[in-house]
């Protein structure tokens, strides 16, 4: 069976680029060769868009002042004879623009779309000038850049730069293999889920910004020795801005997307020149083929990948078996006994989780009132009260998800507050959210991974995948159904062993058999994954089946709290219930 540690390196893919680099080796004209060097700087600089933009989704309009740093350093060191050669020079150019990237990253982290837009183009443009002024190193004096050894003549070092080219694909090929990886598309998808699932957005950025630049800076240092003298013209500023456009069109994370959009990038302006349009109108097309593609949303290899994925997902479907749901699941409380109003469970364990006085305001609405309770160890306690009673709030507000609160939150007698929200995840209070995010372009392993906030072993991915009933590790997330991707969201969170586990409607949407075999899951996890579960839920039935402990929350207030049995039984409760609708029928009943 496939599986996301099991996926083999794409040696067929390997083995036809290293023909086709034999064959330009051995036949191409001396002027095809140089074109298609000029090719694989290219497929690099979109390598490093593919890190940034494609799978970050970061906007950066200034990937060729990446490649001009590394350029620049190369030429230096080749001026000042570095020891190690032009491999070395070539690293130290990618390690020159890691600074850059470093550089104008951190500043760039507080910024989105438009505003990180003119901040990353207002860096390339400086750049420009800078470079316009001071000139390359070698530039005056013709002092080529000496090639490496072995890879001199023209044709040579196309089979290097391919080499270079080539390593890199293996490395991102590594990369979204990784939990690395699935850390920056969560972060693309959805940046509160990513800091609920413990990671801290800043620095994925800045890694990917880091990697990028670092990329790029070898595009740059591969066109300096292609080339052997390079100037401020090579690494334009609305280069970087043309290439950005193709690479939103293409979609350049994608392996075949860096390829095309390297070839693209290189030799459709020769091509357009040919039939006499001006090369720099090339600009233009790419500009519109983006436009096009941001109204469509998808790039043109995601949109293949993912036709092609919806093809096998029928077939996969049908290995999603589901483990037959029970048929009644028996109420926990009935099953613990204990004292579950002193916030001590029957062990005499303190709490894990408490808020205190908990208040949170909007503007002239309270929208969560002092709020005091407590989850005790292994225990799941259910958080109830009508809509807009304030209990996403209270859990926005325990996960770090409020810009202010009053009261404190403690988690294991340490208070979290002024934590943000990636550090509380860290420190163990896990969430999911009332509104799927979950993103497509994951596997169902590595969103379990991601989930979970830290590497699993495979053998623990595939057990608690068949215990909550999800489809294989490697099947697409675009394959699952959203009542699935709910669950695999719980199994995700509770792989991780967190302390706490605050839960938000997971079985919304879900049909009652769907909700019978979540109930059941859920009853087991506080034992089964040693945490204390926080449940937010509207379905009654779900909620005397697994809550210990029920605290109902009214107009921010807590307005009862116990056992559900006793709870739902006060008038207060059933007042606030649609004015006093009978939460004690069944639904056959009712
Ligand atoms: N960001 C916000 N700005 C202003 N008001 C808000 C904000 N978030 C929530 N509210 C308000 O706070 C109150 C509590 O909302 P909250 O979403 O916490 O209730 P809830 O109990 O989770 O409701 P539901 O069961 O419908 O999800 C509501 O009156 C809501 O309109």
């Amino acid at each position: 069976m496939k599986s996301l540690t099991a996926a083999r390196p794409p040696t067929l893919s390997l083995l036809l680029g290293g023909v086709a680099v034999l064959l330009v080796y051995l036949a191409a004209s001396s002027y095809l060769t140089f074109l298609l060097t000029g090719a694989v700087v290219s497929i690099v600089v979109m390598q490093s868009f593919g890190v940034i933009t494609g799978r970050a989704g970061v906007i950066s309009l200034c990937q060729m002042s990446f490649a001009a740093i590394g350029a620049w350093t190369v030429g230096w060191a080749n001026v000042g004879d570095v020891p190690g050669g032009f491999v070395v020079w070539l690293v130290l150019g990618g390690l020159a623009a890691v600074v850059a990237g470093l550089a104008i990253g951190l500043p760039a982290l507080r910024l989105r779309g438009m505003s990180l837009a003119v901040a990353t183009f207002a860096f390339a443009t400086s750049l420009d000038v800078v470079f316009g002024a001071i000139n390359f190193p070698g530039q005056d004096e013709f002092n080529f850049v000496a090639r490496p050894e072995g890879f001199t003549s023209d044709s040579e070092y196309f089979v290097f730069a391919a080499l270079v080219a080539a390593a890199l694909f293996l490395l991102l090929w590594k990369l979204d293999r990784s939990r690395m990886g699935g850390v920056l598309i969560e972060i693309r998808h959805s940046e509160r889920a990513a800091a609920a699932h413990g990671i801290s957005v800043a620095r994925g950025k800045l890694a990917a910004f880091a990697l990028s630049a670092f990329i790029a800076g070898v595009a740059g240092g591969l066109m300096a020795g292609q080339l052997g003298v390079v100037s401020a013209t090579n690494f334009t500023s609305a280069t970087s801005v043309s290439f950005f456009a193709i690479a939103l069109f293409i979609g350049t994370h994608n392996p075949e997307g860096a390829l095309l959009g390297g070839l693209l990038g290189a030799v459709f302006p020769v091509l357009i020149d040919q039939v006499g349009i001006p090369q720099d109108l090339s600009a233009m097309f790419f500009g519109v083929a983006a436009i096009l593609i941001l109204r469509h949303g998808k790039s043109q290899t995601d949109d293949i990948r993912s036709r092609h994925r919806a093809k096998r997902a029928k077939r996969q479907a049908q290995e999603q078996a589901k483990p037959v749901a029970p048929a009644r699941t028996e109420p926990v409380a009935a099953r613990r006994p204990g004292n579950h109003e002193s916030g001590v469970d029957t062990e005499g364990r303190p709490p894990v989780l408490e808020t205190r006085e908990l208040r949170v305001r909007f503007g002239n609405l309270v929208a969560v009132d002092g709020v005091t309770l407590s989850v005790p160890a292994r225990t799941t306690v259910g958080l109830v009260g009508p809509n807009g009673a304030g209990k996403s709030t209270l859990v926005n507000a325990v996960t770090g998800f409020v810009d202010g609160y009053g009261g404190s939150v403690v988690l294991g007698g340490r208070a979290l507050d002024g934590m943000p929200a990636h550090r509380r995840a860290r420190a163990g209070v896990r969430r999911s959210f009332q509104q799927l995010r979950v993103p497509d372009a994951l596997n169902v392993g590595m969103f379990l991974q991601v989930a979970a906030g830290k590497r699993l072993p495979k053998e623990e991915i595939d057990e608690q995948l068949a215990w909550f009933g999800c489809p294989p590790a490697y099947v697409p997330m675009e394959a699952v159904d959203v009542a699935t991707r709910r669950l695999l969201e719980v199994a995700g969170l509770a792989a991780g062993a967190p302390p706490v586990l605050l839960l938000d409607e997971p079985a919304a949407g879900h049909s009652s058999g769907e909700t019978r075999l979540l109930a059941s899951r859920l009853a087991e996890i506080p034992e089964r994954s040693d945490t204390s579960v926080l449940l937010i839920e509207h379905d009654i039935e779900l909620v005397r089946a697994v809550c210990d402990e029920l605290v109902v929350l009214d107009f921010g207030r807590v307005i009862a709290q116990g056992p559900p049995e006793r709870v739902l039984r006060e008038e207060a409760v059933l007042a606030a219930y649609l004015g006093g609708s009978d939460l004690n029928k069944t639904p056959e009943t009712r």
